[in-house]
């Protein structure tokens, strides 16, 4: 279907308003959150500062870090209520689906759910940030018929994600990479999740029911499930040499081919050598034939697709082998999206808030013309 002039399907190319949290720079590939370059954020600091700078608009002198660690490692137990509501849900669900009930839940129990002021709404944020990887972790535990494992307050943001999932913390490399993963995730502009959160922002309504859509939008394959549908594509691909000749007949059947191609980046995700940085050195220091054999499909896979199509891959590409690789089951790898995005979301619904606007685009009806309803029979 041709789209007609002035109308811009999937908003391409639509500015719709101003942001100060972060920029995605097309003409010279880059992504700065409030102003840093992501790449020396990634370098240099932890995630739990990079959520400050979000949330706050500054990087955390020594004091605020301490204090913001102390409140979130404080605030990540479940409660019984909470477990026993999750226990219930089937299996045979997503765990996105799992995530997305729990924010709703939330919510729910919120005594101050309809104080949008930005202190109440900061305090939602860090609740949410605290507890999303317990439920992660909980969710992928009860799928391997294990009991949960409580979060640990003395270990950071990122070991604690281990700790709960495996009930041990691998080495600092790994730490680091997964933490890597977390800050590059973190904020990426007006995407589709974050505009999703915004649009229901920007109706007033509370912070746990724009979280809990965005949710919905960061799950679909064109967007954060990207992540987990890499690690299926590369599983089916299954050997390097298979390649080449598994893209000309997945491009053949017009089949989108996942972690590839961005609405945005058009030379390259920004974000993308950072992260396959971080996931080479895992291969290295995996020193395995198999991680080794997957490690040569992937780049085999990024070639074939750079040099038939031109189009690069995006950062759902390293991530979901990194992901793979720490050994995450595939159905936690958006999950984890969640867990880092929830402090981009929440920066944004703040933001909305404080200059907010009914978000109401138009369209062109391309209906039935006017008809009268008949009569009854
Ligand atoms: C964290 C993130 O959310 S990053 C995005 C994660 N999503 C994915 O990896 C899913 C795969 N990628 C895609 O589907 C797309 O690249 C999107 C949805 C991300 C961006 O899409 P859009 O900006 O709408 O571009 P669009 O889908 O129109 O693609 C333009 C052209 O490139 C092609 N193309 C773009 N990406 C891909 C891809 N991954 N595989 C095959 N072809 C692709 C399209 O088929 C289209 O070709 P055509 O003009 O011949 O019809
Ligand atoms: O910006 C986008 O459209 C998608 C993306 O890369 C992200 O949300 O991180």
């Amino acid at each position: 279907m041709t789209t007609a002039p002035g109308i811009h399907r999937g908003l391409a190319g639509v500015v719709v308003d101003t942001t100060e949290i972060s920029t995605v720079i097309q003409e010279t590939n880059s992504l700065t959150y409030r102003g840093y370059p992501v790449q020396d954020l990634a370098a240099q600091r932890s995630f739990e500062e990079v959520a400050h700078l979000l949330w706050y608009g500054e990087l955390p002198d020594a004091a605020q870090l301490s204090d913001f660690r102390a409140r979130e490692r404080a605030l990540r137990p479940l409660d019984r209520t909470t477990l026993e509501l999750l226990a219930r849900l089937p299996e045979t669900c997503h765990p996105m689906d799992v995530l997305r009930t729990a924010v709703s839940f939330f919510g729910a129990e919120d005594p101050t759910e309809d104080d949008g002021s930005p202190a109440a709404n900061r305090a939602k944020s860090l609740t949410l940030l605290a507890r999303l990887p317990t439920v992660v972790a909980a969710d992928q535990r009860r799928r391997r018929g294990l009991d949960p494992i409580p979060p640990d307050p003395s270990l950071g943001y990122a070991e604690n994600v281990f700790h709960m999932c495996f009930g041990s913390v691998p080495g600092p490399d790994v730490v680091r990479c997964f933490e890597i993963s977390l800050i590059l995730y973190a904020e990426h502009s007006f995407n589709a999740s974050t505009f999703t959160a915004r649009v229901v922002t920007s109706t007033l309504s509370d912070l746990h029911s724009a979280v809990t859509a965005a949710i919905g939008a960061l799950k679909g394959p064109l967007h954060g499930g990207a992540n987990e549908a890499v690690m299926h594509m590369l599983l089916e691909i299954g050997d390097p040499d298979r390649a080449g000749e598994w893209l000309d007949e997945a491009l053949a059947a017009k089949r989108k081919i996942m972690g590839f191609g961005h609405r945005v980046y058009k030379e390259g995700d920004s974000r993308v050598p950072i992260m396959q940085d971080a996931l080479d050195r895992l291969v290295a220091r995996a020193a395995d034939p198999e991680v080794t054999r997957l490690a040569t499909l992937h780049a085999a896979l990024r070639h074939a697709m750079i040099s038939r199509k031109g189009i690069h891959p995006n950062l759902d590409y390293p991530a979901g082998l990194a992901y793979h690789l720490m050994g995450f089951d595939i159905p936690a790898f958006t999950p984890i999206f969640v867990m880092s995005r929830v402090t981009g979301w929440t920066a944004h619904i703040t933001e909305q808030l404080a200059h907010n606007s009914l978000i109401r685009p138009l369209a062109s009806y391309a209906g039935q013309e006017q008809r009268a309803v008949p009569a009854a029979s």
